[in-house]
């Protein structure tokens, strides 16, 4: 589904993401984890183009994602959420999501809609992530946890087939957690999507994750099954400072 062949960034002369490479299947759940700084967010950038490479590929089934312009690169089947809140706050929750259907018919060049498949549409976004009673709150209004499920369905909107979530629990409570977790996994099974995130809580990511990829001052250290990951020694010096007994 996606390769991400040797990519590398630098920041005045700094190299947040060096020659990473991996690949994620079709319908797997691929976590990329790495202490705080490890590059995380940099690598997922530069999968979406909202940064430019200096070397290497993106590749989404097969075709060449590098250069594209983000909206491109979500015409081209990916969709993604970001770890600080990106939805339209001031609007309602179901303005929101018209939005997001909006640009895609754009971006698709279907202006002959009916609006009412657009309604249709809505209704469906807000039915699948739980918020059909929420439809006409103020997103920015809402509990954390909420806008989360919001901007889930903003980057749905875009039908993708493989969904990218940086820190998708970050500052949310342990209840919050959990019903995100629950939610996000919902979605990507009945919709057969595949799911690339990074997490810094271990016990979601060993309890999801089909292949866990380890980053590590900008390098991929370790990519396998999480039992590989875990009994990697390179691994266990970067999270406990020594290979685990
Ligand atoms: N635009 C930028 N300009 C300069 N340095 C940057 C920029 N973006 C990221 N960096 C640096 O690159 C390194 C990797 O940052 P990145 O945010 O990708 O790490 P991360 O693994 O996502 O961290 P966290 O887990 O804390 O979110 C850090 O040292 C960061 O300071």
């Amino acid at each position: 589904m996606l390769e991400v062949d040797g990519i590398t960034k630098s920041f005045a002369g700094f190299t947040a993401v060096n020659k990473a490479t991996l690949t994620v299947g079709v319908g797997q759940v691929h976590a990329v984890i790495g202490p705080n700084g490890a590059g995380k967010s940099t690598l997922f950038n530069l999968i979406t183009g909202h940064l430019t490479a200096d070397a290497g590929e993106v590749r989404l089934e097969g075709k060449r994602l590098t250069g594209l312009p983000p909206h491109a690169v979500v015409r081209s089947g990916l969709g993604r959420s970001f770890q600080r809140i990106s939805v339209f706050s001031k609007m309602s929750v179901r303005e929101n999501i018209q939005i997001g259907l909006v640009a895609r018919e754009r971006e698709e060049l279907c202006f002959w809609r009916p609006l009412r498949d657009r309604r249709r549409d809505t209704d469906e976004l807000l039915e699948t992530v739980g918020l059909i009673d929420e439809q006409n709150a103020t997103a920015g209004q809402m509990s954390y946890g909420k806008q989360k499920q919001l901007e889930l369905a903003l980057a749905l909107a875009g039908q993708p087939r493989i969904l990218l979530l940086d820190e998708p629990t970050a500052g949310m409570s342990p209840r919050e957690t959990d019903e995100c977790i629950e939610l996000v996994m919902r979605v990507v099974k009945e919709r057969g999507m595949t799911l690339l995130f990074t997490e810094h809580d271990m016990n979601i990511v060993f309890g999801i994750a089909d292949r866990i990829s380890v980053l590590h001052h900008g390098e991929i250290i370790a990519s396998g099954a999480p039992e590989e990951v875990r009994a990697n020694t390179s691994v266990q010096e970067v999270y406990l400072g020594r290979p685990a007994r």
